[in-house]
This record gives C-alpha cells, structure tokens and sequence, in this order.
C-alpha cells in the first residue's frame, strides 16, 4: 500500500460493483483503495451465480441423459455422484477467481485492504483500526438472504444461498421456501440430481415477476421434474426433530417433512456496522441504500451500486450501474442509469428472460402483444424441445418495448431483443437483419416478420402499397 493519505474513491465491498467501479475509477487515473471484508469476487462468484449456474449444467445434463431415449439414443441408470457435482461446482469458481484477486487489481494500480469498513467522518473509512481518507467513496456492500419470522426457524440449520455450496452429499427431502428466481432454479437442479424436492410459494403463482404464461410453463416443468409445486401456502411454523432436519407447518393443517430446509424469500441489503448515519447516507424502508438517477446517496460525496441499492438485484446492473457511479465519481458526469433497457434470466429448464414490458403492461389501442410458438421454430423441433414461445410488446408503429422469451437458450435470444429496446429499434429492424438458420433465435426473427406484415396489411402502410403497386402496374402497361 502506498503511504500518500488521501484516495480519489475508497470503494467498500469486492463483488462485481466494487470491482468494477474501482477498475473504472483506476483507469481514469484515480488513486483508489478497495475493501473487502471477505472473498474478492463477491456474491456472484462464491454463493451466486457462478456456483448456481455450475449446479444447473450438472442437473441438466442427468435430465437429458434420462430424457435421451426419446431421440433414440438409451443411456443405462443415471448416477449422480453429489461430491462430485459440488467438486464441478468448486472448480468453476476456483476457475474464475484470479480475474477478481487482489494480484489482478493491484496490476490495475488498485490498492486492495482486507477487513471491514466503517465510517468514521466526512472522508474517513476505518478498517481493521486503520484510517483511510477519501475525496469520494462508493458503497458496494451487496445483500444477504432475507430469513423469514416463522416460529420455530432458528432452531434449525438452514441452508442459504450462502451456505448451501458447502454440501457435500444431497439431501433426499428438500423443502424450498420461495418461488422467485432462486428458489425455482434450486428446486428445479435438486429434483433433476435426484432429490425429493418441495417448493413452497406464498403468493398464487411462482415467479411472479414474470409473464404469467412463463411462470405457468415453468410450474408445468418443474413438476415434469418432480418437484412437488405448492403456491398460495404460507408457512407457519418449523419443528425440528435435529438441527438439520424438522417438519415445516402450512396454513392448511398439512407439515412437510424434511432433512435440509432452503430459503429463497429475497434479500436484505448489507448495511450493518458501516455507520451509514454519521455520515448522511440515506436508507429507504427495506434498508436499501437510497440514490439518485446519477448513483449518488444523500451524501454527495458518497456514491452506491449494486445489491445494496434497491435496483434490480444482478451481477450485469451492479457492473453498469457501478460503472456508470465511478464514471460520474471521478470525470464529473451527469450520466443517468438506465432503468428500462434491464434484461433478467432465470435459468430454469426452460429458461425465462425478459426485458421491458411485459404483456400486462401492455395498453389496449397503444400496445400490440404478438407471440411466436415454438413450435413453430425448426431448431426448437430438431431438438423436441418446443414448450416455449417468444414475445414482442409493441407500439403501433413497431417499436420494441418489450419481451419474454422462454425456450432452452431464451438468455442469448434477449440480448437482441435488449440491443434493439435501447436504440429504440422497431420489428422492422429485427425483420430486416439475416439471422442465421436454424437457430433459436428465428423465434424472435418470425416474430418480427410476423408483426411487420401485420403493420404492412393495415393503416398507412397498406394504402402506401397500394399506390405503389398501381403505379408500377401502369407503368408496365
Ligand atoms: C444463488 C444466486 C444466484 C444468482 N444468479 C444470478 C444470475 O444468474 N445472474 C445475475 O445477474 N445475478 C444473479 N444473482 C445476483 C448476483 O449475484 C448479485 O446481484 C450480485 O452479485 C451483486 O453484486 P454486488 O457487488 O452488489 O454485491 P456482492 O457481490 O454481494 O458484494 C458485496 C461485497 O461487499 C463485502 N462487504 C460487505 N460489507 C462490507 C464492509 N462493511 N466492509 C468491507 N466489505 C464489505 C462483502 O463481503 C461482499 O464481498 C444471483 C444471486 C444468488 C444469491
Ligand atoms: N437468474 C438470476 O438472475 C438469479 C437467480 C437467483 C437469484 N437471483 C437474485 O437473487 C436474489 C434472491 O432471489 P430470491 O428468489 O430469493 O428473491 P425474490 O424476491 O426474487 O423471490 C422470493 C420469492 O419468495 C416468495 N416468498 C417471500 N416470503 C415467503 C414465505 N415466507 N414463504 C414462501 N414464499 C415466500 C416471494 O413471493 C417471492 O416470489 C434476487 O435479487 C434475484 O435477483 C437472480
């Protein structure tokens, strides 16, 4: 570490926002410090999306190899060596780790201290009992897994999202509590690695975030998988018959019995210790730490992004929107996040993705919903894997506003339909542009054609035709 006393950003926590906020910073030529109390790498890394990510490609490969005979290839018992999934899953980590030590972002000028932060005054951070000043700092603490006040809760281990990647051997009842993108893609690997697997959902419906035709076929092919789907139950007591396993009470009279319980009810920012008072940083109600459209706190030396904001919780807006935060930290800009171009995945089999507006936003006379079968889309059949659709919301004279695509690869397919919501692009664009054959992505390519041709059989456009095509026939009279 350098001895000069005063940093351009002092930013607190390592994840994707402190990393790359500090990495943009430090290429501007900032003099910046990064403190993180933990594992450089964050959330997405150790207990995120990359373990997650890792178990769904095991649990998929089992699902397709039991599912192979179908397209006329027999494969004998499906085996699945947990320890050794759980090793795939360490190895993808372990794999991905140098990008984000304290090696690599020294070589970026970055200094990098290990402990915890604190504010101690206007443009002081205490770690470890050692003062470092700052002109600017950001705050990139993340988020930890919200636990739910059920009666009963603490007197059992529960597993996490932090905890759960320490398994070595698989449990044989899982009970998930949460239907929202965790807990959907949890149960959904756990059934497909052969675990028993209940997942309950307080509201009507699972993955209430998304269109209601992708959360019904994503409920269709959970319970495909097994797992036992029970929405609009709200738990009301745990028993524990050790500190592992226990019995989980719903509102019906019914308990489900289980040997490791998984809660999946959201997050709750991490803002503890830091002090955030003495120093003016606003919080909203649930904690999250409260900016502007430029990333700014209540503090206008102080910055935020990421998980501990109450923006959409994902590895790709903590990186933009961190980006965007130490951008304006250090050049002065006034450059505002972008709050509607903010694609999600959720990587379920089949995946859901979407962007923007979704069918129940859409407004009767404003808004056109058109949807692709994927049925109807050649790789999706040379693979029998048709149970998905793709969906464009747009205005009457095309533009895009908006997708859901649910389907094997819906995550890659959204980037495009994200490229063209923000540059405004229309279906005639999309229609317009080659896309190779036979790929997925043909859905959105027919989609497109399919709304241009609606466009081309009505109102103006029609009767533009028209006059063309009676001026070229009196011209080749
Ligand atoms: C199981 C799971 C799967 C996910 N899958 C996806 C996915 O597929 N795609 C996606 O986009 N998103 C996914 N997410 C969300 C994604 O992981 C987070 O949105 C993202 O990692 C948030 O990054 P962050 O930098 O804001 O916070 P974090 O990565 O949590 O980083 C915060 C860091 O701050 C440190 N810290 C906290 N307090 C202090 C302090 N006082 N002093 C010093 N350091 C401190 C912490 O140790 C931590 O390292 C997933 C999340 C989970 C839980
Ligand atoms: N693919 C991805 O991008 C991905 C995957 C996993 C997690 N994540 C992120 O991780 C975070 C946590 O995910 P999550 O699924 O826990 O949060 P979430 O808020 O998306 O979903 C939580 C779900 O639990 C339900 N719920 C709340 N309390 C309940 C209770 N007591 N009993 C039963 N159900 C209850 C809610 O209705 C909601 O559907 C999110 O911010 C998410 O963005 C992202």
């Amino acid at each position: 570490m350098r001895e000069l006393d005063k940093f351009d950003l002092v930013v607190i926590g390592g994840g994707t926002a402190g990393l790359i906020a500090s990495r943009t910073a430090a290429s501007f030529g900032a003099r910046v410090a990064l403190i993180e109390d933990n594992l450089l790498g964050g959330d997405c890394l150790w207990t995120g999306c990359v373990p997650s990510k890792s178990l769904i490609a095991a649990a998929n490969v089992a699902a397709t190899a039991r599912s192979s005979a179908r397209l006329g290839v027999r494969v004998g018992d499906v085996v699945v060596n947990f320890a050794q999934v759980m090793t795939h899953v360490q190895d993808a980590m372990q794999e991905i780790a140098p990008v984000d030590s304290a090696e690599s972002l020294e070589r970026d000028n970055i200094d990098v201290v290990i402990g915890r932060a604190r504010f101690t005054g206007p443009d002081s951070v205490n770690v470890n009992g050692r003062e470092l000043r700052f002109h600017q700092a950001l705050i990139a603490t993340g988020a930890a897994p919200a636990l739910p006040d059920i009666p009963g809760i603490d007197a059992v281990d529960l597993l996490t999202s932090e905890t759960f990647w320490d398994l070595r051997t698989a449990p044989e009842q899982l009970v998930v509590l949460g239907g929202g993108a965790l807990g959907c893609e949890i149960a959904q690997a756990m059934a497909r690695l052969g675990t028993a697997v209940t997942l309950v959902q307080r509201g009507p419906r699972i993955l209430p975030k998304e269109d209601d035709r992708a959360s019904s076929l994503i409920q269709a092919a959970l319970i495909a998988d097994g797992v036992d789907v029970r929405t609009n139950f709200t738990a009301i007591a745990v028993t524990s018959t050790n500190r592992l396993a226990g019995t989980l009470s719903l509102d019906d009279g019914t308990a489900l019995t289980f040997d490791r319980l998984f809660v999946a009810v959201g997050r709750r920012p991490n803002t503890a210790g830091l002090d955030l008072h003495s120093v003016g940083v606003r919080r909203d109600g649930h904690g999250n730490i409260v900016v502007n459209s430029r990333m700014r706190t209540s503090n206008p030396r102080i910055w935020a992004a990421g998980d501990v904001t109450g923006l959409p919780r994902f590895t790709h807006t903590a990186g933009v929107n961190a980006n965007l935060a130490a951008t304006n930290a250090i050049l002065g800009l006034t450059r505002p996040v972008d709050k509607e171009a903010i694609p999600r995945v959720t990587f379920t089999y089949p995946e859901v993705g979407a962007v923007g507006l979704q069918s129940r936003d859409a407004e009767a006379g404003a808004h056109r919903i058109v949807t692709w079968e994927h049925e109807q889309v050649d790789r999706a059949v040379t693979e029998a894997k048709t149970g998905g659709y793709t969906q464009l919301i747009v205005n009457k004279r095309g533009r895009i506003l908006g997708g859901t695509v649910v389907g094997p690869r819906a995550g890659e397919t959204l980037g495009e339909i994200s490229l063209a919501l923000k540059n405004r692009l229309t279906t005639s664009s999309i229609a317009s542009t080659t896309h190779a054959y036979p790929t997925y992505n043909d859905g959105l390519w027919s989609v497109a054609v399919a709304d241009v041709r609606h466009r081309l059989g009505s109102g103006l456009v029609l009767t533009a035709t028209r006059i063309l095509r009676r001026l070229r026939k009196a011209r080749l009279r």
